[in-house]
């Protein structure tokens, strides 16, 4: 489709501006336990894409989706599809601007190669992005109402919402939720962004399920960015480990392999402690109770030693995650993580894929693009710039706009915003109401679609 034509970008026009002078606490000390998409903060925290840009990130490695559709048995077809919801959280490492809030009625769309996708803001309050992404081989489509709670030290991130695959051809659904997310050191220290909690994959049609952990590293350093689980079948029964990093690799191998792998880390450790036993200081006692529980071993592998010691803790910050992994006999490598680009912490630490979202190509309202579609923001375009004044100001001016329209609406017809690309439906699958598109947004009939900018 439209993006092979195009030259890639490989730069922002403008390098952003630093946030070096900007106390974060010196904004958020007054709203602690508040909703942040409620409060008004300076363009400076902020990146030039809005949440629904944002949201196009989960396709980065589409390319899995279309694998997993091309696996003849449901157990490597669960693997591929929980490869994809691990890797379309990877872009998240390290983004610490605020995306813009979308306007409620804007749209976004993206059109690569091999598929094609469709965002709406559907709802303000609550803040609602409804998604719908398809190609010959799978759907993948879902709605995200984020909840972002400032609750002193950190922000914490709820991505209310589930997202769902479907694979025509095997007449399968497949639906999630994302994890929680944590910005750490809001107060003192440096920013650094977590991954946290479970996710359950489920495919609706065969039973069966994919658990995997995204561990919390607070505790334990080693457990940096750390996801692990298991791929059942509809009995339960564990069939394939999955382990890695969120960003940068996620793995494989048979669930066999995984316990003998652990028994016999399990017997190394054991063996080093019971040497060590006849003076055993409390520490070493609790380590060898944690050996038990087995939530993570390191494995002894060559990447360990060239990384080891670890970077020394910078705050509150934890060690280097390159310095341990894993590292099971016949695994295979489901997913990895493309390199950001070199100039990438000058312009937001985007990846390359990012770099790309507000790339005009050839498009042009309203033939070739609907006049609401993100591109079109002038906040976001200046800040992209380099212009934080015209950023706050036109933010300002497109906030106003949007409340006056909406009082303007309910005083003519006393009506709410009925969303132009998407509709509300009950799914028996996760026994909840979704958003689900109403099509026709391809057919690029543009014409009664008003600019909201
Ligand atoms: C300036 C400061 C400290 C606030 C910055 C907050 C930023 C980092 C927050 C605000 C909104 C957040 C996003 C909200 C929802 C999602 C969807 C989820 O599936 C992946 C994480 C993701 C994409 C979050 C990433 C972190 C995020 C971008």
């Amino acid at each position: 489709m439209a993006e092979s034509e195009h030259a890639q970008r490989h730069a922002l026009p403008a390098a952003m501006i630093s946030r070096k002078k900007i106390s974060v606490w010196s904004i958020l000390k007054n709203c602690i336990g508040k909703d942040l998409s409620k409060i008004t903060m300076p363009v400076v925290l902020n990146e030039p894409l809005s949440f629904l840009q944002r949201l196009c990130e989960y396709m980065e490695y589409a390319e899995i989706l279309t694998q997993a559709a091309h696996q003849d048995n449901p157990a490597d077809r669960m693997k591929c599809v929980a490869a994809f919801a691990v890797s379309a959280l990877a872009s998240n490492w390290d983004r610490l601007g605020k995306p813009f809030n979308p306007l409620l009625g804007e749209t976004y769309e993206l059109q690569k190669e091999d598929y094609r996708i469709i965002c709406e803001q559907v709802s303000h309050h609550p803040p609602v992005s409804a998604f719908h992404a398809e190609s010959t081989d799978f759907k993948f489509h879902g709605s995200i109402n984020p909840k972002i709670k400032f609750s002193g030290k950190n922000v914490e991130v709820h991505p209310n919402g589930i997202v769902t695959v479907e694979f025509p051809k095997w007449n399968e659904t497949y639906t999630w939720s994302n994890v929680n997310c944590c910005v750490h050191n809001i107060i003192v220290g440096k920013l650094w962004i977590e991954q946290h909690g479970t996710m359950e994959i489920t495919n609706h049609s065969t039973g069966h399920t994919a658990k995997l952990i995204f561990k919390s590293s607070t505790s334990a350093d080693k457990d940096l960015h750390r996801v692990e689980g298991f791929v059942k079948d509809e009995n339960g029964q564990n069939l394939f480990f999955l382990y890695g990093k969120w960003t940068k690799f996620l793995k494989c191998c048979p669930y066999e392999n995984y316990d003998e792998y652990r028994k016999h880390e399990m017997k190394i450790k054991d063996d080093k402690e019971t040497t060590a036993s006849p003076n055993a200081t409390p520490k070493r006692m609790f380590s060898k109770l944690n050996s038990f529980k087995l939530n993570s071993f390191r494995s002894l592998s060559i990447q360990d030693h060239e990384n080891y010691p670890p970077a020394d803790i910078d705050g509150d910050f934890p060690r280097s995650d390159s310095s341990f992994s894993l590292d099971i006999p016949d695994s295979t490598l489901l997913w990895s993580c493309n390199p950001r680009p070199e100039n990438s912490s000058e312009y937001y630490n985007f990846t390359n894929f990012a770099m790309q979202l507000n790339a005009m190509d050839n498009m042009k309202p309203p033939d070739t693009l609907c006049p609401t579609d993100a591109r079109l923001r002038p906040d976001i375009l200046c800040l992209e710039n380099g212009d934080l004044d015209g950023a706050s100001k036109e933010k300002t001016r497109l906030e106003e706009k949007q409340r006056d329209s909406r009082k303007l609406k309910k005083s003519e017809d006393g009506g709410d915003f009925t969303p132009r690309w998407f509709k509300k439906v009950y799914s028996p699958f996760t026994k909840s109401e979704v958003w689900l598109y109403s099509g026709s947004y391809w057919n690029r009939d543009y014409e009664t679609t008003n600019s909201l900018f």
